[in-house]
Order: structure tokens, then sequence, then C-alpha cells
């Protein structure tokens, strides 16, 4: 192994993680964690992102900071990032996590609902990594992990929003992937299939839903919540060093069929 060159280990490194109050964010949080990392957690709602950072600080012993902060806000944007470079001085790794999906047919959806899952899942991450961009380029290293999906990469009826936003995901990783990978910075994305987060747990005794784990998901079951976390310290780390612009798929062999 190269000397310096610390696979899979991120003690020392500092990360961003959006949307890390609760689901597959949480999950990210606890797994960078247990790897070593320092955290700097966001989400919307202040209370949540707290109670999550101090119970992940205690139980893995790193910093671990909660924050709210709305990812389509450029001046809250701009607060999460220097609050990142006040507490940790830089800023190793972003994940791009917050997300909302609303679900429905086309003509029984708004103009809004369309817009603001745009606004949440493709001009959110837009916004993070732009902020956290020059402090990356000016270290020369960076790892930004996007959460795409794989209805990023495969379609499903009533889900135009979502479908929309997260192939726009894929794009901006693939785009972001070849642009800043000459500044030592990577650009990948982890497309995720069904866990039983909160965002999905309303729909989860749904015939639709149901029949979709049996019929198109090869392992016939959800993920679990700590399946989500070798594919994130993987790309968080420099275990993926000559990866950039890459979809990694973690559904179950869902995309395989
Ligand atoms: N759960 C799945 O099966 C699944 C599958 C594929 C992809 N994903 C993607 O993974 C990511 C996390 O999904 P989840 O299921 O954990 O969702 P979730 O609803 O359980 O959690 C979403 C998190 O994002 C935060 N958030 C939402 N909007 C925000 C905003 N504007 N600013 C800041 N924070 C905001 C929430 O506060 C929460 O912490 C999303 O991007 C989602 O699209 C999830
Ligand atoms: O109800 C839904 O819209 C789906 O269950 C999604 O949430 C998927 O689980 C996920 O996006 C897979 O890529």
């Amino acid at each position: 192994m190269l000397p310096g060159i610390k696979l899979f280990d991120l003690s020392g490194r500092a990360a961003i993680i959006t949307g890390g109050s609760k689901g597959l964010g949480s999950a990210m949080a606890e797994g960078l964690a247990s790897a070593g990392a320092d955290l700097l957690l966001i989400s919307r709602n202040q209370e949540e992102v707290e109670a999550t950072a101090a119970r992940i600080q205690s139980d893995y012993g790193n910093r671990t900071i909660g924050m709210q902060a709305d990812v389509t806000n450029a001046d809250q944007v701009a607060a999460m990032t220097d609050r990142a470079m006040t507490e940790f001085g830089k800023i190793d790794i972003l994940i791009n996590n917050a997300g909302i999906n609303t679900r429905g047919p086309i003509d029984g959806l708004t103009l809004e609902e369309f817009q603001e899952v745009q606004n949440v899942n493709v001009t959110g991450p837009w916004l993070c990594t732009k902020a956290v961009v020059p402090h990356m380029k000016q270290a020369k290293y960076g790892r930004i992990v996007n959460l795409a999906s794989t209805l990023g990469l495969v379609g499903m009826a009533n889900r135009t929003p979502y479908t929309s936003s997260k192939g726009a995901v894929v794009q901006m990783t693939r785009a972001l992937g070849i642009e800043l990978c000459e500044f030592g910075i990577t650009c990948n994305a982890i497309c995720p299939g069904p866990f039983l987060t909160p965002m999905n747990e309303p729909f989860a005794e749904t015939e639709e839903i149901k029949k979709f784990i049996v019929g198109a998901v090869a392992m016939n079951r959800w993920a679990r919540m700590e399946e989500i976390q070798g594919a994130a310290i993987f790309l968080s780390s420099d275990a993926s060093s000559y990866m950039t612009g890459s979809m990694v798929t973690v559904d179950g062999g869902w995309t395989a069929r």
C-alpha cells in the first residue's frame, strides 16, 4: 500500500452529512463515525439533528455536531460550510443525502409539488457542493458522495418528481466527477434500493410496495439500515481513490434484473 494511504480509515477526516438526523443519513453517520470521522450533521429539524449528533458522539467517541440548515437556502448552506471550517478547519467529505419523495399520478400532482422535489433533491446537492468545493480545492482533497437512487437508473410509475430528480443527480455526479478529479476531489453516487426509513414507512404496507419488493428486488426483502454503511465508508475513503463519476448500486439485485 502507498505510504499515507488509509484504506477505509477515516480517522482525522471531517465530514458533512446533509439530512443526517434520521433514516439513511443517520445510518451513514454511524458508519463514518465507526471509521473514525468527525461529523457535522445537517437537517431542517434542529431538535432532531442535535439529538442524533449527541447520541452518535456518545456511542462512537468522535466529534459529532448537529446543526439546523435547509439545503435549498444558500445563506444557510454558507453557514453550514462556515461552521464546519470553524469546528474542524477543513471539509474532507460531503455526503449529499437530504432528499424528499412526493408520489402520485402526474395528473394528480401540482407544479409546486414537482418543483419542491427538484429543489431539495437537485438544487440542494448542487448548492452544498458549490459551497464546499473551494475548501476542497485549496486542500487538494475531497470526497463528495451523492445519494441518488435506483430510481435515477430505472423508472417507476407514480414517481415523476422523484425519478426526474434522481436522474439529474446521476448526471450531476458524472459531470462533477469529471470536473473535479484534477483537483484531488472525487464525486460518486450511491443508488440505494428500498430501505425502510421514515421516507418509506408510510407506504410499507401498501400492495404496490409489497408486490414491488417481491417482484423487483432479487433478494425479496427490504434493506437493513446498516447495509448502506459499507458503500458510504468506501466512497468517503482512500479505498475509492480511482473512482469518480461512478454509481454504486446497493439495491438487493433490483437493477441486475
Ligand atoms: N429510503 C430509501 O429507500 C431510499 C432509496 C433510494 C434513495 N434514497 C435517498 O436517500 C436519501 C435519504 O433518504 P431517507 O429515506 O433516509 O429519507 P428520510 O425522509 O428518512 O430522511 C431525510 C432527511 O433529509 C432531511 N431533509 C429533507 N429535506 C431537507 C432540506 N431541505 N434541508 C435539509 N435537510 C433536509 C430530513 O430532515 C431528514 O433528516 C434521500 O436523498 C433519498 O432520496 C432513499
Ligand atoms: O416508494 C417509493 O418511491 C420507493 O419505495 C422508493 O422510495 C424506493 O425505495 C427507492 O427510491 C429505491 O430507489
